[in-house]
């Protein structure tokens, strides 16, 4: 598989490694200030690079019908423009706040323990995440999807950070050195606490899932998910 790395930082220069030893290549990648190959040889496009820079990388790879997965959080105000664009051309997309395999599963554990939660109202859920110093996004796209997964269960309002809110589902944003994506659901009472975490342990996982998803876009044109690609069920 030819790829197109749009975004060479900590996520693009790992996806390029394990992409090589699976024997793919690399035609084009593309950083803030450079770019080299060729864009067009491309027959998936991969996009981890910023909140800023997300939707215009999108945007290059559906005009220029290269199928594209993009893994950037921060900028999903504009996803409905993107999926537009994507019906427009005909084309293929896959965005996720989280390509791990692990963090996929975790979603599902959590939507099942907030439905499992939802009559015990002595507890109270709140979301924590802690991530490295460079993090541009608060809170990380993935504990977004953690929020809204716990509240298609819950009869809290909405999510806010750092909120006392009692109407409100609490998330708290952490950043500490080198911390690669750390996600904690906790249910708290007087009595007791229950909590479940998902600690990623290096960047690979997030690598391998959206190397899989790119091979597995590649030849199909529409506008699907992780839960497509790993083939989990909706709850
Ligand atoms: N969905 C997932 O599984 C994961 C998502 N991420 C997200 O991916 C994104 C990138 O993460 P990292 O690689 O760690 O960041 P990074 O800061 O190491 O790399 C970002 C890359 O994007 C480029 N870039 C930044 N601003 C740009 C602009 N305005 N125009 C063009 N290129 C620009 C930089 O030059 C760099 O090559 C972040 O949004 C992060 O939250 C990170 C890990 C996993
Ligand atoms: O910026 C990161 O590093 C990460 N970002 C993603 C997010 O915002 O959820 C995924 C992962 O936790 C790492």
């Amino acid at each position: 598989m030819k790829i197109a790395l749009l975004g060479y930082g900590k996520m693009g220069k790992t996806i390029e490694r394990l992409a090589l030893e699976k024997g793919h290549s690399v035609v084009f990648k593309s950083s803030i200030d450079s770019s080299e190959g060729n864009f067009e040889d491309a027959e998936v496009a991969i996009e981890f690079s910023s909140p800023e820079a997300a939707v215009k990388n999108i945007s290059k790879a559906l005009e220029a019908r290269i199928p594209v997965v993009s893994g950037t959080t921060g900028w999903l105000e504009k996803y409905d423009e993107m999926v537009k664009l994507c019906e427009k051309r005909n084309g293929s997309f896959i965005s996720a706040s989280n390509f791990s395999i692990g963090v996929n599963l975790f979603f599902s554990i959590n939507e099942y323990a907030a439905k499992l939660m939802a009559p015990w109202k002595e507890y109270n859920v709140s979301v924590e995440e802690i991530h490295h110093l460079e993090k541009k996004d608060a809170p990380s796209g993935t504990a977004i999807t953690i929020a809204e997964g716990i509240l298609k269960h819950s009869n809290k309002k909405n999510w806010k950070l750092n909120t006392s809110e009692e109407n409100s589902l609490n998330i708290i944003a952490k950043r500490e050195e080198d911390v690669k994506g750390t996600h904690l659901v906790s249910y708290d009472s007087e009595i007791d606490t229950i909590s479940f975490v998902h600690e990623a342990h290096s960047r690979e996982g997030f690598a391998k899932g959206a190397i899989l998803a790119a091979e597995w876009l590649k030849d199909k044109k529409g506008i699907f998910t992780m839960k497509d690609v790993l083939r989990i069920d909706e709850f």
